[in-house]
């Protein structure tokens, strides 16, 4: 992690009573020394901003509600409290060694699917190497017997997705009752339409713990006030935090906008591939991830670009689990260097390498855009990400004028005309995060008028403290050098002049790679 790259990020607390933040990870008092001798292992070597709060505050056994730009530590933040705890408590589970027996996990992880799932399983077991603390994860889409099977060896943290656990818990294999931490990861994702009465009949009705009983960690980049409020059925007391602004993207991504009609996608696509292509820089050190509305839209386009000799592989939900995991392999290891998925990619996932995200369709809300543009420019990392867009996407171009804004992207005049002239306003990115000055909003400071010019801190004058880190606005010339060592050459981007209605930059894509990173 290039962590000088997140030095300067404002990290805002509120609530009562917040522990104070570190700035090292020696001062941490682990409840072990394995722990801490993982972190090292793990090449960890200073806590980013959004872990030097989390932390402490999580260590503390505060409930937690934290935001945090893509790719900027989160599952750490989580994770290390939690084993940490369950090693303080020398609650070693002692439900094992019988088949028969119901497991009762200590602490429960939740996550939206099944690769995030099983990334922050692998994470989670790299953070525990040699502490004796057993992780176990459960996903649908696979065989349950070996999942089952894997529970009765004994768990003291149970990563799942929701539909599979409440399965488990209905055969009678797993309980709630001794959950001291529940962690929800993409918690905003977990909370909305699509989630939300499966993990309420897990939280509240499954025999979990009360809020008052346990300790609840929540975590997304995006956190919408409407979210926030739900949420705050399953906390107590809770400490807000905010790393950098709610829901903003990381100035280390460079944002592209195209206007590309329908009809010109697949041309504009293979010429940025072919671009690429000419300057050897596909491969395993630039994965490209395209992102694409449909199921059938990702099948086809993954054909097409086949055919045209780009060895691309797809991902999105009428895969079968294994079919997704060999997708994500190949893509990984670089043999398909190109990979063409939904939204099943979008949250989540990190994969080293990604130089390259491509909205060949756009999301309907800015908060999917952010998660899809943030599989790339992760951990300090610089990344680029281009979008197509068309006359369908009018409803975004002011929350998207409004995040580039905010990440200080270069934005097209025709995409500022777009955003002016568009009525409606998308998800009202200004109404749900307080405008683009605020550096973050925690829905318990009450609801305000769009006052974009107003002092932050006077949103948690009443009830709450506020302490940040000195704010200087990201200069966007710096992340060059960390993308170019190798041949890559981004000064077209900052020279460039957009033109209005025009759907060209004379931006060099011959020269994106990923190199250079660690
Ligand atoms: N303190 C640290 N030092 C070095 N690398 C770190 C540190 N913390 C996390 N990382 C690395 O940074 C990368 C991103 O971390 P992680 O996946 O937890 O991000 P995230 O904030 O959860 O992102 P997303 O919002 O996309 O889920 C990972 O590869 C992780 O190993």
């Amino acid at each position: 992690m290039n962590a000088s790259e997140y030095n300067e990020t404002p990290v805002e607390a509120s609530g009562s009573d917040i522990p104070s933040p570190v700035t090292l990870f020696s001062e941490i008092c682990f409840a072990s020394q394995a722990l801490a001798d993982n972190i090292k292992r793990c090449k960890y070597v200073k806590p980013t901003p959004i872990q030097r709060y989390a932390i402490p505050v999580a260590m503390a056994g505060r409930d937690l509600m934290a935001c945090a730009q893509t790719g900027s530590g989160k599952t750490a933040a989580f994770c290390f409290p939690i084993i940490s705890g369950i090693l303080m408590a020398n609650q070693k589970n002692k439900s094992f060694g019988n088949p028969r027996s119901i497991a009762c996990p200590l602490a429960l992880i939740l996550a939206p699917t099944r690769e995030l799932s099983c990334q922050i399983h692998e994470e989670a077991k790299k953070f525990s190497y040699q502490t004796g603390v057993k992780i176990v994860v459960a996903y649908g889409g696979a065989p349950i017997f070996q999942q089952l099977r894997n529970l009765e060896n004994g768990v003291d943290i149970l990563v799942a997705t929701p539909g599979r656990l409440v399965d488990m818990i209905e055969r009678g294999r797993v309980s709630l009752k001794n959950v001291k931490y529940l962690a929800l990861d993409e918690a905003d994702r977990m909370l909305d339409m699509g989630f939300e009465p499966q993990v309420r009949r897990i939280v509240q009705q499954m025999e979990m713990p009360p809020p008052c009983a346990r300790q609840t960690l929540l975590f997304s980049a995006t956190f919408p006030t409407e979210i926030q409020r739900l949420a705050s059925d399953f906390l107590s007391n809770h400490i807000f935090l905010a790393a950098g602004k709610v829901g903003s993207s990381t100035d280390l991504i460079v944002q592209r906008v195209e206007f590309v009609s329908d009809m010109d996608k697949r041309d504009h696509l293979t010429n940025l591939l072919h671009a690429q292509k000419t300057n050897g820089t596909t491969g395993k050190d630039a994965l490209i991830l395209v992102f694409v509305e449909t199921k059938k839209g990702a099948d086809l386009l993954e054909r097409w670009l086949c055919k045209r000799g780009f060895p691309s592989t797809a991902i999105h939900g009428d895969k079968v689990q294994m079919e997704r995991e060999r997708a994500l392999r190949s893509f990984r290891n670089g043999l398909t260097p190109i990979l063409v998925a939904t939204d099943v990619a979008a949250r989540g996932l990190d994969i080293s390498n990604v130089a390259h995200v491509i909205n060949f369709d756009l999301p309907k809300s800015i908060d999917d855009y952010v998660h899809r543009i943030g599989r790339t420019g992760r951990a300090g990392k610089s990344g680029l990400a281009t979008a197509f867009f068309g006359e369908k996407n009018a409803p975004l171009a002011k929350d998207l004028v409004e995040l580039m804004k905010e990440a200080n992207q270069e934005i097209p005049n025709w995409l500022k005309e777009y955003a002016e002239t568009t009525c409606i306003t998308g998800n009202g990115r200004s109404k749900r995060f307080g405008g683009s000055k605020f550096a973050g909003y925690d829905y318990r400071s009450g609801d305000y008028v769009d006052g974009g010019n107003e002092d932050f801190s006077s949103q948690f004058a009443n009830n709450t403290t506020a302490s940040s880190y000195p704010y200087s606005a990201p200069d966007t010339s710096a992340f060059v050098p960390c993308i170019t060592p190798v041949g890559a050459d981004f000064s077209g981007f900052s020279n460039n002049s957009f033109e209005t209605g025009s759907n060209s930059y004379g931006f060099d894509y011959r020269n994106v790679v990923a190199t250079g990173w660690n």
